[in-house]
């Protein structure tokens, strides 16, 4: 096997893997190095100068040359050991800024990913085999430490080899000899961990799923009140059996590779002791050089032994970092152009023949769909469920790329225009909108500090929450939930999709897109917001997704979908003229309220 190619391959990894820790902290190469020179040159403190002590003790034993080298060996200790306890804690101090630094570059990455990709399989279980080792298994920690232990050691090694080669070089190539075998034994070990820690990737995300839903509280009423706790605990019990299977097994593996490395080093140890036994005896050496040669033996053994492992975990490491590496470097694949969108006052928005087909899908979500959207127009988009309604809204929201046609904005490509611009047209509820564990202000607004709170009440009030927000303890400054915060404030359903609408609203953005804006609220609410529908949205294109066709009166165009195809499209009075599926959905509705 020519060793070469993984070598090199390590070395990229290596490279990646220092860019990415100096990027975090400036200071850990300096730390290391300074740590490391330090950790080198202890052992030989204690190797060397115990030699002229001992002879000092067994030969002359002058008191002052006997102060002296205890001094020596006790200021030696002393100082390196306060340096290296200084240089230790700065490197944990920069482990901790290393971990959290890169926690935030992992979710920055994520939250830059395409969105599409967040559901594929394939990218779930890279980034469950790139970031499982990193929080669970200390990998990066482990990198730096074994980098840190292969520098130390080299150093020391060299000082001990020069030592022990004045005595008989054989003993460094017995050493080496036996640590290579100890070494290989090693390796078969991390090989089968990093074997198993892969095979269990898709196991635990299935177990951290299940394990999350029993204890979510966004899912506690549905555990409830569909008895779903058997099954969930019964899910987690046989992952978590599977699991401790698994574990067993590697833990028998790994321990009878321990056993065997222990027997090879006991009967090192029984050979060099038994050679400077005879060298003693024969009078080749002195007392004190048998201490100190049988001290850098043990060292010399200890540091080959600690370089080897140090180097194997390295690569061990190498290992899960690349994996690391593949997942950091997805990148976003939707196209997004460097248009400017600042200075367009009248949208217009075109589906081209647009279709489109979820990744694994069989059959087309969206198909070939074609309609305008005028500047200011309000379109209710209606139609059975999985018709495709929601598709539509987010292939204008460049969640997804359409596979044919194209969606333009003022006769160019959506994809045209820079993202983060595009992004500021559009305020949109989704179904499944989601509020988070912030102040009422900054799930409002938090990105955007130039909206006053006069401005957010003023919303809040048109949304009809002002008698919910007026009357709390502290006002728009109260938390939503009460996760981190006592005194905070739990919202109805109803209430909750109010404030995600005040949120769409408070963006000021020309379109609006509401997912079945009303779906939750009360029939006051609802007629309330029909009814101030006009004022809150004036001047803005509005989109929205209603099985209530009550509310498609309010708006100039319908449009209806049908299995992913855009089969209806016109004005109301138009489409109950046409006396097609419109026509018969109304009617079905409306004879519940005559
Ligand atoms: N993320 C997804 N991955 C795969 N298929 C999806 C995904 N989201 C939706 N689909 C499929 O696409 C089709 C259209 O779904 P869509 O959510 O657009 O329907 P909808 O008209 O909004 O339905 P509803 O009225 O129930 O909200 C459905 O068959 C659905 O199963």
């Amino acid at each position: 096997m020519n060793p070469f190619p993984a070598l090199k391959k390590d070395w990229h990894v290596t490279l990646y893997f220092w860019k990415l820790v100096h990027s975090m902290s400036k200071s850990y190469i300096p730390l290391m190095v300074g740590s490391s020179l330090c950790s080198a040159i202890f052992p030989f403190i204690n190797i060397i100068l115990p030699k002229y002590l001992i002879d000092e003790l067994m030969g002359a034993g002058r008191e002052m040359n006997i102060i002296l080298w205890i001094g020596i060996l006790v200021a030696g200790n002393a100082v390196l050991g306060l340096l290296q306890s200084y240089l230790n804690k700065q490197i944990e101090l920069s482990n901790v800024l290393v971990m959290d630094s890169l926690e935030l570059h992992v979710g920055n990455h994520i939250m830059n990913l395409d969105y599409e990709s967040l559901e594929n399989s394939k990218v779930l279980d890279l980034k469950e085999q790139a970031l499982t080792p990193i929080r669970q298994q200390d990998v990066i920690r482990k990198m730096l430490d074994s980098m840190k232990i292969l520098l130390q050691t080299m150093l020391s090694l060299l000082g001990l080899t020069a030592l022990i080669s004045t005595l008989n070089i054989g003993i460094i190539v017995l050493i080496i000899g036996m640590i290579v075998l100890n070494t290989f034994i090693f390796k078969k070990s991390q090989q089968a961990q990093f074997n198993f820690h892969k095979l269990l990737a898709p196991l635990n995300r299935k177990f951290g799923y299940y394990s999350k839903l029993a204890v979510d509280f966004s899912m506690a009423k549905d555990v409830r009140l569909f008895g779903m706790a058997p099954y969930l605990l019964n899910k987690v019990d046989a992952y978590h059996n599977e699991s401790v299977r698994g574990f067993g097994g590697l833990y028998e593996k790994v321990g009878r590779y321990k056993g065997l490395t222990s027997v090879n080093l006991q009967l090192q140890m029984v050979i060099i002791y038994a050679y400077m036994v005879v060298k003693v005896v024969t009078g080749k050496i002195q007392m004190g050089g048998f201490v100190m040669y049988i001290s850098a033996a043990n060292s010399f053994s200890a540091q080959v032994s600690l370089a080897m492992n140090a180097y194997v975990e390295f690569r061990q490491m190498c290992k899960y970092i690349e994996v690391f590496r593949e997942f950091e470097s997805l990148r976003p694949t939707m196209k997004s152009g460097e248009e400017r969108l600042e200075k367009l006052i009248n949208i217009e928005i075109e589906f081209c023949n647009v279709s489109f087909k979820y990744t694994g899908n069989e059959s087309y979500s969206i198909k070939n769909v074609s309609m305008t959207i005028k500047n200011g127009e309000k379109l209710a988009i209606v139609g059975q469920n999985g018709a495709g309604k929601t598709t539509f809204i987010k292939l204008l929201c460049r969640l997804y790329e359409p596979d044919q046609g194209e969606i333009l904005l003022n006769g160019r490509s959506i994809q045209d225009y820079r993202y983060d611009e595009y992004m500021k047209i559009l305020g949109v509820v989704f179904q499944d909108y989601k509020l988070f564990s912030f102040s009422i202000k900054d799930n409002l607004c938090a990105k955007n500090s130039e909206i006053s709170d006069k401005e957010m009440e003023e919303v809040l009030n048109q949304v009809g929450l002002e008698a919910k927000t007026k009357y709390l303890e502290r006002g728009l400054d109260t938390q939503v939930f009460k996760i981190f915060d006592e005194r905070g404030t739990d919202f109805s359903g109803g209430e909750s999709q109010k404030i995600a609408i005040a949120r769409a609203l408070l963006k000021k953005s020309p379109i609006l897109i509401l997912d079945e804006p009303t779906a939750a609220l009360d029939p006051y609410a609802e007629f309330e917001m029909y009814n101030n529908f006009n004022l809150l949205a004036a001047n803005k294109t509005v989109i929205y997704i209603s099985h209530r066709l009550s509310a498609c009166k309010f708006c100039d165009k319908i449009a209806l979908f049908n299995n992913g195809e855009l089969r209806e499209y016109g004005p109301h009075d138009q489409l109950l003229k046409d006396q097609q599926e419109y026509s018969t959905m109304w009617k079905a509705q409306a004879q519940y309220y005559q």
